[in-house]
């Protein structure tokens, strides 16, 4: 195992997925986690998948941690550690190495986004704990989004010091940007003008990408917005947001809309979209079609924010492996015409690493 590696820890609300690259971004270890609190599986290298109880992000880090050192991986090997932040408040938007402050930044973000943010924190002070002073850096999942227009991010709310920093953010930037960099390279096509890109994993998103540009996102202050997710509602009127704060209270609504909501919601039998697929469940079959039906839903207001589209972009654990999602989809949007779609696999880690080398090198030619 040569030196100077980079272990790129990418926390999402399913899985915990970690690699390892050398400073010429070149891939030499993956080990992912999968199906935290539904179907735990672990896999090193993109090889076969062993189930594994993982009943929540702790353990999952764990087992994988395990996994590195039994792989022969050393504290001694790793020049620095570099993280998916899924958000970073208000401030933090551009990928930058981890301080106290910006720990707590990102500590302060935990009631945005807590599926996401506790599990990143996990991960930084595990790392720290074990390579005391090894630099960590992070890549926020809002960034890619600071090309949206004023009228995408503002909500229609008075500015007044209540409503400061709410604003539609948008997530799933790592990926986003992941897949607009490496768009040629695993299509051989270039990028279209204006591409329709639908991120479908536990959290699902649509990105409308002008010019490699966000112009328009489904998810909005939080990542609970937009799409129908594996637990959480996505779109709902703040109305009925409302109803639910004042019949059970805030912290049984937020359990409610982040934890009891979307497929599992519906269905009443999982989270997960591979054991939604396999279940004849009438409920089950209705939890596959809503998801699909307010996929084609919103991404007619992407299309219209990017007024056309040329190509349709698929990525994502369900995205990347369920034709039969993709292709529910694809019909609901067959009024469109013939537009050409690929399926290109998320590249979050690879993104996250390009940033801790950028910075990386920003450091080392400082005065
Ligand atoms: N072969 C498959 N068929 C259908 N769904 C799949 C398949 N593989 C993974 N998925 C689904 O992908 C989702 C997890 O996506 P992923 O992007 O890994 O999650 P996260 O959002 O946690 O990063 C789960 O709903 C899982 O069932
Ligand atoms: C932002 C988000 O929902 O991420 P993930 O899909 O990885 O849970
Ligand atoms: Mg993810």
């Amino acid at each position: 195992m040569p030196d100077a590696q980079i272990l790129v820890v990418n926390a999402g609300s399913s899985s915990i997925k970690t690699a390892l690259f050398g400073t010429d971004l070149h891939e030499t270890l993956r080990i992912e986690a999968s199906g935290i609190g539904t179907q735990g599986s672990i896999r090193t290298n993109g090889g076969a998948r062993h189930d594994l109880a993982l009943p929540g992000h702790t353990a999952a880090l764990t087992a994988i941690f395990d996994a590195m050192a039994a792989s022969g991986i050393r504290p001694a090997n790793l020049c620095a550690a570099a993280h998916r932040v899924v958000h970073g408040g208000a401030n933090l938007t551009a990928s930058a190495r981890i301080t106290a402050a910006i720990r707590t930044a990102i500590a302060d973000a935990v009631p945005l986004a807590p599926l996401h943010n506790p599990h990143h924190l996990s991960a930084i002070d595990a790392v720290a704990e074990l390579v005391p002073d090894l630099p960590q850096f992070a890549t926020f999942d809002t960034a890619f989004h600071a090309t949206n227009p004023d009228v995408a991010r503002r909500y229609a709310l008075p500015d007044v010091p209540a409503t400061s920093g709410l604003q539609r953010y948008g997530f799933h930037g790592t990926s986003y940007s992941a897949l607009v960099h490496g768009f040629r390279a695993s299509t051989g096509t270039p990028l279209p003008r204006r591409l329709l890109a639908l991120h479908l994993g536990n959290g699902a998103s649509l990105c409308a990408i002008r010019d490699g540009q966000s112009v328009a996102t489904t998810m909005g202050f939080s990542p609970l917005s937009g799409l129908t997710m594996g637990t959480r509602a996505g779109v709902i009127d703040a109305g009925a947001v409302l109803h639910l704060v004042g019949t059970m209270g805030a912290d049984a609504a937020t359990q409610m809309l982040y934890h009891d909501s979307g497929l599992l919601g519906l269905s009443g039998l999982s989270a997960d979209m591979r054991t939604l697929g396999q279940s004849a469940a009438p409920q089950a079959k209705f939890a596959r079609e809503h998801f699909c039906y307010w996929i084609a839903r919103q991404a007619g207001s992407m299309i219209a924010a990017m007024q056309g589209v040329d190509g349709i972009a698929f990525t994502g654990g369900i995205g990347e492996n369920d034709a039969d999602i993709r292709n529910n989809v694809l019909a609901q949007l067959s009024w469109l015409g013939n537009i050409p779609h690929w399926v290109i696999p998320a590249a979050e880690e690879q993104q996250i690493a390009r940033d801790a080398i950028t910075l990386l090198k920003d450091q080392t030619h400082a005065p």
